[in-house]
């Protein structure tokens, strides 16, 4: 089988899951490496050039090439078993009905071109024999007439019946894509090729929508290939009994001839100078480059560059060479010195051409034959309907066949395990804690790298935190502070060494456990286009409907002032500043940062939406972490740079909150244990402990007196700030 480039692979596979697991690739678990569906699906991607291989981008047409087609083969062996139970168990009578409708369906057409046949007949035998029988004709097109009526009626009840089961489908896969999305950790999706893998596992999602205008078949959509080929069938009989006698085969012969003439000629009017990969690796390129340009003109997070570099004319130009090329609309440009004959075939409208030619044998043999008008009607209209559909069904199983690597993406992502979850069940460990003084945290030779860096940003870190203690980390910029902190909230990995939570290794901890006895404000916090209370209530989920809950937090965290303003308290629509964050707020344009003005439509209701300043979202991030901050199970405080945007008042009042909820009310004792990252070293004295990070690594540990008095970079960096 076709392998993967060595970087490739590497990428995939030298990021194990904790410093002891094993190879496999990050949030992919199988016995096989090299006959995993992921292998195939990444091998489809894969199209060799001249300067090493290029990966398509994600939905990109794979070439019908023997490898891919021996791909689509295995593709298929594994996913079809599996999509088709999945349907199967949804509607097993409604899937039934579908299919039989379909292929039912399929026989329609022969019978619709037989009844015209018989009224032909009785037309002819009517014109030649001057005998006219009103009854028979009646009786004749009374039988198409309900034939007709039939026909419709079956149409609607398959139609409604496919509708039905088509919702349901589209239900399901849409449901169980965005749960597995759901459980991917933060490691998982940072992997380039995992994230391809979900956007292609999203196209098929959406085949299921009814897309396959759009170029996309859903399974659903492959019943057709069964309905094409009962067509196909009822036509082949319909001329086999036609022709039986031998009379009309050199009919049949000659019609089949200049049917499948133009057909022949197709390579012909190809570009014979552009070589088929050549060809594939460049629409390759046009379609990433297309990608890449479209993404740039809708990104909202991008705008203020690309209006103050004026960037609008180039992405524009950009996208639409690559976008022309993709079309096939720079194939004249491109094949100047193509052969010349291949345009002239093109421009003749030549299976037209022929299909008039087919007429002059008929009329010849009808005139020399005894055969009526009806028959040879009938045997014209099913040699055109056979070939039309043989076309019909060649362009279906070719989509079909995108369709097959879109269906393994599906299959492969819902295997994908996030890469931070234990491995087996057997391996996970409940999250304990016997003293109920916060958690104890160890740090033993830590090192992390982030995937595509060359330079650690975490080299050989060990400290000791104990329960209840408070840790400041300080630090340069870029010198690992919020990666150490990700790594504690267990929300990045490590590569090397380990980390013991009260005692207990804390990759053996299911991250979704281990988070419920954590709480914490992000340097890169989300503001939400939402309101005030879902901002802070989904700091702790159950309780993020109380209106008490929500103002309880709020005053914790000194925010009252802010909630007060807002026109309709807790219910204020608030404006995340990032314009097409949200799904409602992509349809029309936010009003950034602007008291009072109307942001986007959000179903069919204007909301009133309101800005905020930094600082004022800085103190909502704050009230989220508070949400749940005096929980009891939360044993875990971690700030990075929560006061960063917040004036000194502010500030004081945020670390006297922390001091006051990491204590016990009634005893006094610490009970929880926090761990904050700050730039303010004033701020740094009240902990208990300071690390002092310096490259990646920490360079010094200890009190605020002890690293005083050492004299070492936290000594001078304290100079400084104060
Ligand atoms: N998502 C990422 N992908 C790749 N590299 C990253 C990523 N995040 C951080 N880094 C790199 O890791 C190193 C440490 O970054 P980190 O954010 O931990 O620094 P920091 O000390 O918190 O900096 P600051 O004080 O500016 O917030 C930096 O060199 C940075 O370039």
């Amino acid at each position: 089988m076709f392998s993967l480039p060595p970087s490739l692979l590497s990428t995939i596979f030298d990021t194990p899951q904790c410093s002891d697991y094993s190879d496999d690739p990050p949030g992919h678990t199988t016995t096989s490496k090299h006959s995993s569906l992921f292998d195939i699906w990444s091998s489809s991607r894969v199209i060799a050039a001249e300067h090493g291989d290029l990966l398509l981008t994600p939905g990109g047409q794979r070439p019908m090439t023997t490898r891919n087609i021996s791909l689509a083969i295995h593709v298929s062996e594994r996913c079809i078993p599996h999509i088709f139970s999945l349907l199967w168990s949804l509607h097993p009578l409604r899937v039934m009905l579908m299919l039989s409708l379909d292929i039912f369906r399929g026989l329609l057409p022969a019978c619709r071109g037989y009844s015209q046949a018989m009224i032909i007949n009785e037309l002819q035998a009517v014109i030649s024999s001057g005998g006219f029988s009103f009854a028979r004709l009646c009786r004749l097109i009374a039988t198409d007439v309900l034939r007709m009526a039939v026909e419709s009626l079956i149409d609607s009840l398959a139609n409604r019946n496919a509708d039905i089961v088509q919702s349901s489908a589209r239900f399901i896969m849409e449901y169980r894509q965005m749960e597995q999305r759901l459980r991917m950790d933060v490691p998982t999706l940072e992997n380039p090729h995992i994230r391809d893998l979900f956007q292609e596992s999203e196209l098929f999602v959406r085949s299921f929508s009814g897309m396959s205008s759009f170029g996309l078949l859903s399974p659903l959509d492959l019943f057709r290939v069964l309905a094409l080929i009962s067509e196909l069938a009822s036509h082949a009989v319909m001329l086999w009994s036609l022709t039986s006698s031998g009379t009309h085969v050199w009919l049949l012969l000659f019609s089949v001839i200049s049917t499948i003439f133009p057909l022949l000629l197709s390579p012909w009017t190809r570009n014979r100078d552009l070589g088929e990969d050549t060809h594939d690796v460049k629409e390759a390129h046009a379609t990433a480059k297309q990608n890449r340009m479209r993404g740039l003109a809708h990104s909202d997070i991008h705008r203020p560059e690309i209006v103050l570099f004026g960037l609008g004319p180039w992405i524009l130009q950009s996208w639409a060479k690559a976008r022309r090329l993709t079309l096939g609309l720079e194939q004249n440009r491109l094949g100047e010195d193509e052969w010349p004959y291949g345009s002239l075939f093109s421009q003749l409208n030549l299976t037209g051409a022929i299909d008039a030619l087919q007429n002059i044998p008929i009329l010849i043999a009808l005139q020399a034959s005894s055969n009526s008008l009806g028959s040879f009607s009938l045997y014209r209209s099913s040699v055109q309907s056979f070939f039309f559909t043989g076309r019909q069904l060649a362009q279906t199983l070719r989509m079909g066949f995108q369709g097959i690597f879109l269906m393994g993406a599906f299959c492969t992502a819902m295997e994908v395990q996030p890469q931070l979850q234990p491995e087996s069940p057997t391996a996970t460990i409940k999250y304990r804690n016997t003293t109920r003084k916060g958690m104890k945290i160890e740090l033993r030779n830590v090192s992390y790298t982030y995937p595509g860096n060359h330079t650690p940003a975490l080299k050989d870190v060990s400290l000791v935190l104990e329960a209840g203690e408070t840790l400041a980390i300080v630090g340069y910029n870029g010198s690992g502070k919020s990666t150490l902190a990700k790594i504690l909230l267990r929300l990045v990995d490590y590569h090397a060494g380990r980390i013991l939570i009260n005692d207990l290794d804390l990759c053996h901890h299911d991250p979704t456990d281990f988070h419920t006895h954590v709480t914490a404000v992000l340097q890169g916090f989300s503001k939400f286009d939402s309101s005030f209370k879902e901002n802070v209530g989904v700091g702790y989920v159950p309780e993020a409907g109380s209106d008490d809950a929500v103002e309880k937090a709020v005053e914790l965290a000194g925010a009252e002032h802010i909630l007060y303003s807002l026109p309709n308290g807790v219910e204020t629509m608030l404006d995340s500043g990032v314009a097409g964050q949200s799904s409602s707020s992509s349809s029309a344009p936010s009003s950034p940062n602007l008291r009072g003005e109307f942001g986007p439509i959000q179903g069919c209701l204007r909301h009133q939406r309101y800005g905020l300043s930094g600082g004022e979202w800085q103190r909502i991030a704050i009230s989220r972490a508070f949400m749940r901050a005096n929980r009891p199970e939360v044993d875990l405080i971690v700030l990075d740079e929560p006061t960063s945007s917040l004036d000194p008042h502010a500030q004081n009042h945020v670390f006297d909150t922390v001091e006051e909820i990491s204590r016990s009310p009634t005893t006094g004792k610490r009970i929880k244990t926090v761990v904050f990252i700050t730039h303010r070293l004033s701020t740094a004295r009240r902990a208990d402990k300071i690390a002092m990070m310096e490259h990646g690594a920490m360079t010094e540990f200890g009190t605020h007196q002890e690293l005083l008095a050492k004299g070492g970079s936290y000594a001078s960096l304290y100079q400084a700030s104060v």
